[in-house]
């Protein structure tokens, strides 16, 4: 069995209410409001970069050459493709990159990312490995799900994000975090693919409070003066 079939079951329900949650099913119907889809794509934008760092934290990790690729394959495709969305996004609604840029991370965005870069700045390559899968693995899980369930969405406004995370380089992106991570754990004691599954769970549901933080629009629960 692969360790990613193990996590499965340990992640199935999490990421079955996913495709529950009333901002996923919104972009899947074309019914989301276009401000909380606006919402995710400034507070993704700055997640994507923090995101990123981990992949140049495990290229330098790598145990061997081919492991140095897989890592650089990752942060290639997200800054250079997955983020190509998140700017042809903000064009069409007039939001420059700039602004996107500007976003300041909400409580749960920065104690997401801040998760994942500390678990990868103390782990092994594998670790890094961890983190990075339920980002990766879910959005391609939501998008095959969206498509099959909303099929003919023609007039979807969000028919190119279900289209590029259910899309042929996205789903490549995710074999290679799968495989990278599958390769990694191979012939790790039990202790440590435990400590592998407690990342890859509380990534998810991360996960989750990311789709909700977007669903509710929340920022931080009081202003502050920055
Ligand atoms: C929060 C989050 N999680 C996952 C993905 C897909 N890479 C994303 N863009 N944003």
């Amino acid at each position: 069995m692969k360790f990613t079939d193990r996590l499965w079951r340990s992640v199935e329900d999490i990421w079955n209410g996913y495709l529950e949650h009333p901002f996923v099913d919104g972009l899947g119907a074309g019914t989301l409001d276009e401000e909380k889809f606006q919402h995710w794509l400034k507070q993704d934008y700055v997640y994507l970069m923090e995101y990123s760092r981990l992949m140049a934290i495990g290229a330098d990790k790598a145990p061997d050459l081919k492991t140095m690729q897989m890592f650089s394959e990752l942060l290639h495709g997200t800054l250079h493709g997955e983020m190509a969305l998140h700017r042809a996004y903000a064009a069409e609604f007039g939001i420059s990159e700039a602004v996107l840029l500007e976003t300041r991370p909400s409580a749960v965005n920065t104690a997401y990312t801040s998760y994942m870069l500390n678990h990868a700045s103390r782990g092994d390559a594998a670790a890094v490995a961890a983190c990075l899968l339920a980002c990766a693995w879910s959005y391609n899980f939501i998008g095959n799900h969206l498509v099959k369930k909303y099929p003919n969405q023609e007039n979807n406004p969000y028919k190119q994000w279900v289209d590029t995370y259910s899309g042929e380089d996205f789903t490549e992106l995710n074999g290679t975090a799968m495989t990278l991570l599958n390769e990694l754990a191979e012939g790790k004691p039990e202790r440590e693919l435990e400590a592998l599954e407690e990342i890859v769970v509380t990534t998810s549901l991360y996960e989750y409070m990311f789709w909700d933080m977007c669903e509710k629009k929340e920022a931080w629960p009081v202003q502050a003066k920055l």
